[in-house]
């Protein structure tokens, strides 16, 4: 997943170290594009406008147009601007465009609501306005024909990414752009498709290779990937017929409080499900007996409460370290006490340690401890309790989703799960992984305390700390598609749904 700036590196070094000629990776993109969307398309009845700017973007155009010409489809090329602003491989695509004896139709030969009228003839529009290049507010004339476009009724496809949105997906406020139905995008998905709202202007994506060796893109290393399917089953771990429980990690979770009983008892099924081996529960003895009779195969520790929340842990650090493989703190913690222990447990507590919910409410006052921690951290914001962490609005975060956990996560040495449509997970060293299942059935309370337990249950099956994170969060998404794609409506799927189909929702991977 690449910026902008990113993505021209990437063709920079193919055409200038590799030697690959633009016009080559031109008419590679042109091609792709069109045999990605020939199978949408109905030669008989389709009546298309391919709508082309001054760049390589429209350039893009040309090769479509030319090939869809020579396939018999009915285009029509709208040139926006003059002529002699198209220039570079654009120019040398025109040029052979032109050269096959088809036509074009200049823009700016005919008025404003002349082009209204002639967009009801067609039945499609390729949008090959703006690529990568497009920067800052729309300028006229693209304002007026991208609002026109998105009035009229023609199905839209647009090539490379919408036009009006920019590759990295940070001016979100006045949002003008292409509503595509469909979006092909080329050799590299762009930031903006894993951020909304401009994600909603992409319409279906799919990412078409155009040729782009693939060492230029490892010279250029974004360091941001997906996280997909086939990572998973590569890397989800394999269970031994001759393993015990003692090897699938014995795992503490502190949670809970006499107003919310619910979230520890969430946490626990779910990592449960996820294959711990053992699994014991740290509540306030005033929520004991609640949770208890929800929880078979937990085991507890009962802490002192205060105002019905835990007041100390009344264990100590080396005692917990003997006992436990890793800690998870925070669902249903309650915030009415003054969290010291979890200051104890960030300086003392000398293995893996996963801070949710009211944890990182009171993480907020001891965040100079995680700079001297050494051990894995793992915090699991939704982007309300980010903007908490670091004092920014939501806004903010939301527009600068990447940068902001990257900076945090290196600051504080920590894997930072900034969870919302698109999770991504950041390790200290600033790598980033997408993840691209679920759907809005999880925006509802319980659904992180589920995947806290996930994510407690993997860390303890798997070494590399980032595959055990992304492969929890690939499944948390997994588990809410398949409930949607199997009758439940996304209003009424609960956090407790997830933990029930989790094992369908493995034996689909495993099988898969
Ligand atoms: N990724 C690849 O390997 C390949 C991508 N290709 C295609 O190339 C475009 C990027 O092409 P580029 O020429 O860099 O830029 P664009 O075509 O996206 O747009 C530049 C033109 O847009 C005008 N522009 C810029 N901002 C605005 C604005 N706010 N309002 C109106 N017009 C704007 C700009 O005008 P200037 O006056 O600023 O110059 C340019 O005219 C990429 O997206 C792919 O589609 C290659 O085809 C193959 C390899
Ligand atoms: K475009």
């Amino acid at each position: 997943m690449v910026t902008g700036e990113e993505m021209r590196q990437i063709d920079r070094y193919a055409i200038e170290e590799i030697g690959l000629k633009e016009e080559l990776l031109m008419e590679n993109a042109g091609q792709a594009f069109v045999n990605e969307i020939t199978s949408l398309l109905d030669k008989k009845t389709a009546k298309i406008a391919v709508l082309i700017g001054a760049g390589n973007n429209g350039g893009d155009g040309f090769v479509i147009s030319r090939s869809l010409l020579e396939k018999g489809y009915h285009v029509d090329v709208w040139l926006i601007p003059p002529l002699e602003k198209v220039k570079g491989a654009a120019r040398y695509h025109m040029d052979v465009y032109l050269k096959s004896g088809f036509g074009l139709i200049s823009y700016h030969t005919i008025a404003n609501e002349g082009f209204m009228q002639q967009l009801t003839n067609y039945s499609h529009v390729i949008d090959a306005l703006l690529g990568t290049g497009f920067k800052g507010t729309l300028r006229s004339p693209y304002k007026e024909i991208i609002e026109q476009v998105n009035k009229s009724n023609c199905s839209v496809f647009t090539v490379d990414l919408p036009s009006g949105i920019t590759a990295d997906g940070t001016d979100v406020e006045t949002l003008m752009a292409i509503k595509a139905s469909h979006t092909i995008s080329f050799q590299c998905p762009k930031l903006s498709s894993f951020i909304y709202p401009p994600r909603e202007f992409y319409g279906n994506l799919s990412i078409v290779d155009i040729g782009i060796p693939k060492l230029a893109v490892i010279k250029v290393s974004s360091k941001r990937h997906l996280w997909t399917e086939e990572d998973v089953t590569r890397t989800l771990p394999v269970r031994r017929p001759s393993s015990h429980k003692g090897s699938h990690g014995k795992g503490l979770i502190i949670a809970g409080s006499k107003s919310m009983t619910g979230a520890p008892i969430l946490t626990t099924r779910a990592c449960h499900r996820l294959g711990a081996g053992l699994v014991t529960l740290a509540t306030p003895c005033s929520a004991h007996p609640a949770i208890a009779s929800q929880l078979i195969e937990a085991t507890f520790h009962l802490c002192p409460s205060k105002n019905g929340e835990i007041d100390d842990l009344n264990i100590s650090n080396d005692v917990l370290e003997k006992r436990y493989d890793a800690i998870a703190i925070g669902p249903g913690l309650g915030r009415n006490n003054n969290g010291f222990f979890i200051e104890a447990l960030i300086k003392g507590y000398h293995k893996p340690l996963i801070i949710d919910a009211d944890g990182l409410y009171y993480l907020k006052y001891f965040l100079p401890g995680l700079l001297v921690r050494k051990q894995v951290t793992i915090l699991t914001p939704h982007l309300g309790e980010f903007a908490y962490l670091t004092n920014e609005s939501i806004k903010m975060i939301e527009k600068n989703r990447f940068q902001l956990s990257k900076e945090f996560a290196e600051k504080y040495g920590v894997y930072l799960v900034l969870k919302g449509p698109y999770t991504i997970v950041t390790t200290p060293e600033g790598h980033q992984f997408i993840n691209t299942t679920g759907n809005s059935s999880l925006a509802k309370g319980g659904t992180g305390d589920v995947l806290t337990g996930m994510v407690l249950a993997l860390i303890m099956q798997q070494k590399d700390v980032q595959m055990a994170i992304s492969n929890a969060t690939f499944l948390h998404g997994r588990a809410a598609d398949y409930l949607t794609e199997n009758g439940w409506n996304s209003l009424s799927v609960v956090a407790s749904d997830l933990v029930n189909v989790l094992p369908q929702v493995l034996d689909q991977l495993q099988n898969s």
